[in-house]
């Protein structure tokens, strides 16, 4: 059942926000509350985030000149109801599925989406480049970063901070402090911004007043001397963000109109800046149901508006993440130099897991991949075993690290490499389609793709042994595929494949978890006439030379198949095959691999069925490649048929 939004009816964009009554807009913010709890009850997705910033979203909305000011919410996991009150209210309930609205800000969706995101902490070094071409220009229009306390702890903010006084009053930086990133926010950043709250209570309301009329620009002061009330939440002076060169504004209940109005409204009108403005809110206001922890309000799946009841299907084998937690584990107690890491992904990663039962050698460093991973080759330095658990996607941004401070110098960083391949609703910001080509790459980097559960079982351990140079292995968001698990994991050969199933005219070389497709589509060529051969490549680097040669020698047509980008794994074998002269010969070889496009979000499957590489698309690749028709037949054999 949809909420009663009389007054939300009214609003299709800002414009029409900016003609409600003042005294209206809590309600405006009460019905967008609702409609937001409506549409994921429906859709499943990134649910704390927005709740959070409902009363937000309608104060900026209201006050600043959107879009012709620029607002940019970083991450843009809690953009849902700045995306319901920008035009997209009538598509909000086809979030996050395949062909509807992004999960994130997406500049193609709406002018309000002036600036793309999904990864964290890139909100106001956009909103600085949009300030200064408008200064450069001499054009009207500020730029307004809303970036959280958990965005807050990566390096890039304060990159972007360093720089900001190119854009003088152009520039707002909202600080969104929940007190949480998915997990409780960690870190002295976070310790920071704790003891600006708690300093709240020694001042007075009028000290606060008074530091306001003293610190901030002009503006803001008259509006604090008439209103003293507005002041109470206000706190100036003193504080890092002021030693950036900032005004810092704040803390301001970010819950309260009465609050946000006319302080934003002082920001907007400042004739100094940049200035920060430090609001505090609840992460998962107003949620309709107690989740079993804060965290789970991250993002849901489908619920029950009126029971809460989360509609989930019973996993039919354990996660990548969960074997992977649980492999590290049994690696860990036998081999104290064993520690992990994680980049602010504790549950996500599995290592919340490892954390409960070795918690001094477990860290989350907050958001910092490009620390996360200089830290882990550091501790390699000194012996340790660093497990450095991250994202494909959330890799990307510690290429540096991996080639220069791990690769470079042969530090044994483990990189436990979760939501390898496609990972379906998040889209493609967190598609983990690079890694096996941006590490293979790499002099001396062993890369190991998992094809089941039981395989990553033996690939933790195996990485465990590896002590003279960096390695990684790769796995993919979600359920495995139901294999028995080792009960002594195999150390695996480095460099060695294995044969899953023998044939003679076709040889498919799957890497990681295509190995099933490629199950099924021997199948299908079998009963077409064309025996099959599957081979599971392990390793990305270093190749299985021999294996390769001799599925070349053998076969007519070499397939290879991956969950990753031109440029990995079939790249690589196509190029040794190259070098060896084999190309030259009667072999047919294919390299089958994502398009080279940003596929949209859509179900992991249905977006591999697009790329091609499901069963279907095996076969259809194998069928072509060897001029045979749907039935196997070739021209002659369908003509004399
Ligand atoms: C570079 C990068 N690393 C990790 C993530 C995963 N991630 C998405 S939201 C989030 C927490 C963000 O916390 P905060 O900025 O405080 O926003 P909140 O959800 O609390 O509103 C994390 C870690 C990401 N999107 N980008
Ligand atoms: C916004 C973001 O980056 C994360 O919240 C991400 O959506 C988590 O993805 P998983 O659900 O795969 O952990
Ligand atoms: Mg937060």
């Amino acid at each position: 059942m949809r909420p009663e939004t009389p007054l939300l009816d009214r609003i299709n964009t800002p414009k029409d926000l900016r003609d409600v009554k003042r005294d209206d807009l809590q309600r405006v913010a009460d019905e967008l509350r609702a409609e937001m709890i409506s549409a994921v009850s429906v859709t499943g997705g990134h649910f704390g985030a927005g709740l959070g910033v409902v009363e937000l979203t309608v104060a900026l909305h209201y006050v600043f000149n959107t879009p012709e000011d620029r607002l940019i919410w970083d991450v843009g996991h809690q953009a849902y109801p700045h995306k319901i009150l920008t035009g997209r209210r009538d598509r909000i309930r086809s979030i996050r599925q395949g062909g509807g609205l992004s999960p994130f800000t997406k500049r193609s969706e709406s002018e309000y989406d002036p600036f793309g995101a999904g990864h964290s902490s890139t909100s106001i070094s956009a909103a600085l480049g949009m300030a200064v071409a408008n200064k450069l220009a001499d054009k009207p229009g500020k730029a307004i970063a809303v970036i959280g306390d958990g965005a807050m702890s990566a390096g890039m903010a304060y990159e972007a901070m360093n720089n900001a006084y190119e854009a003088g009053n152009r520039l707002i930086v909202i600080l969104n402090d929940n007190d949480m990133s998915i997990a409780p926010a960690v870190g002295s950043m976070s310790a920071y911004l704790a003891r600006i709250l708690s300093s709240r209570s020694f001042l007075s309301f009028r000290e606060f007043g008074k530091k306001l009329i003293a610190k901030l620009p002009k503006p803001l002061a008259v509006t604090a001397r008439r209103a003293e009330e507005y002041a109470r939440g206000i706190a100036t002076g003193g504080t890092l963000f002021d030693e950036l060169g900032f005004y810092y504004v704040g803390p301001i209940d970010g819950h309260n109109m009465e609050h946000l109005l006319p302080v934003l409204e002082n920001v907007r009108d400042a004739d100094e800046g940049p200035i920060l403005v430090h609001v505090v809110t609840e992460k998962g206001r107003g949620h309709p149901f107690e989740a079993a922890h804060v965290e789970k309000y991250h993002a849901v799946p489908q619920f029950d508006v009126v029971t809460g009841e989360q509609k989930k299907s019973a996993p039919k084998a354990p996660s990548y993440t969960n074997v992977f937690a649980k492999a590290l584990i049994a690696a860990a107690e036998k081999d104290d130099k064993i520690v992990a890491i994680t980049a602010a992904m504790p549950s996500g990663t599995g290592l919340d897991k490892f954390a409960a039962q070795f918690p001094d050698r477990s860290f989350d460093v907050g958001i910092a991949e490009q620390h996360a991973v200089t830290f882990a080759a550091g501790l390699a330095t000194e012996g340790y075993k660093p497990f450095c658990a991250i994202y494909s996607t959330f890799l990307q941004r510690a290429y540096d690290q991996v080639v220069h401070d791990a690769a470079v110098q042969k530090l044994p960083v483990r990189f436990m490499i979760d939501r390898a391949g496609l990972v379906g609703a998040d889209g493609p910001t967190h598609a983990g389609s690079f890694d096996v080509g941006f590490l293979t790459n790499l002099p001396g980097m062993v890369v190991m793709a998992a094809a089941d559960e039981a395989e990553l079982v033996n690939m933790v351990a195996t990485a465990a042994t590896i002590d003279d140079r960096p390695s990684a292995v790769r796995y993919p968001r979600g359920e495995g595929v139901g294999v028995a698990l080792p009960e002594v994991p195999e150390i695996l050969e480095i460099g060695k494949g294995r044969i899953v199933r023998e044939g003679s005219k076709i040889a498919i070389l799957s890497l990681g978890t295509r190995l099933a497709e490629a199950l099924k589509a021997a199948d299908e060529l079998e009963a077409r006439g064309l025996s099959t051969t599957v081979a599971d490549a392990r390793f990305a680097k270093p190749l299985d030379h021999a294996l390769i040669r001799d599925l070349a020698a053998s076969h007519d047509l070499l397939i290879t198949i991956e969950e990753g980008s031109i440029g990995g794994f079939g790249a690589h074998v196509m190029d040794f095959l190259a070098e060896e002269g084999i190309l030259d010969g009667n072999l047919k070889v294919r390299a089958m691999k994502l398009p080279d496009t940003f596929q949209d979000h859509d179900k992991p499957e249905t977006m591999y069925a697009d790329a091609g590489l499901d069963a279907a698309g095996i076969v259809s690749t194998v069928l072509k490649a060897m001029g045979r028709n749907d039935l196997g037949q070739s021209a002659a054999e369908a003509a004399s048929a």
